[in-house]
């Protein structure tokens, strides 16, 4: 079974994915990695030339071949907006959630280039598209983590958890 990183942009799902990878001795996949190699396009260039709905389907392939590995995967903070992902989600009983507070999340994205759902926005728009996502997050994680502060306690706290539910 797969432990999926689930969560807004900027929570830090990428970054958590690594480290959990190296400490639990597990593969890793970035899913937008997977969509870049495979398209040899960058995300923001996928976006332009092809569209976000064309961006979603290669998003829900990519989700498609991993999903029943034994490996770590880091989604995009869009996942959940296609609805037969949201079903595969549910599906999988490790989905964690990697969230932080909407103001250290726009701080981290802002005139980040390489995230086109969150160039030229105001914060008032990231906090309405982190507010309309957060329930469907909500929806399919099994624990929480937030990704505040020193990002190896976040890794911490999600391998601790992970093996004490191993045990019971
Ligand atoms: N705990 C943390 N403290 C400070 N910066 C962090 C932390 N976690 C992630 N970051 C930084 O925030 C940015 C977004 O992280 P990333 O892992 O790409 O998030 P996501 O994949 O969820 O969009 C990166 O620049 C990363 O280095
Ligand atoms: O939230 C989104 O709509 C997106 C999030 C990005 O991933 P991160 O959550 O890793 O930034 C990436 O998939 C793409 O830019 C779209
Ligand atoms: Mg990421």
């Amino acid at each position: 079974m797969a432990i999926v990183l689930i969560g807004f942009m900027g929570a830090g799902k990428t970054t958590i994915g690594e480290l959990l990878s190296r400490k639990m001795d597990l593969p890793f996949i970035d899913l937008d990695k997977a969509i870049v190699e495979k398209e040899n396009l960058s995300i923001p260039e996928i976006f332009e030339k092809y569209g976000a709905s064309y961006f979603r389907k290669l998003e829900h392939d990519v989700l498609k071949t991993y999903i029943n590995k034994n490996m770590i995967i880091a989604t995009g903070g869009g996942i959940i907006e296609n609805p037969n992902n949201l079903e595969i989600l549910q599906k999988n009983n490790l989905n964690i959630w990697v969230d932080t507070n909407i103001d250290t999340v726009y701080n981290r994205i802002v005139g980040d280039t390489n995230r086109p759902n969150a160039q030229n926005k105001s914060f008032e728009e990231i906090k309405e598209l982190y507010n309309s996502r957060i329930s469907r997050y909500n929806e399919i994680a099994y624990i929480k983590v937030y990704n505040e502060h020193d990002v190896t306690l976040s890794v911490q706290e999600i391998h601790n958890q992970i093996m004490t539910d191993d045990e019971n």
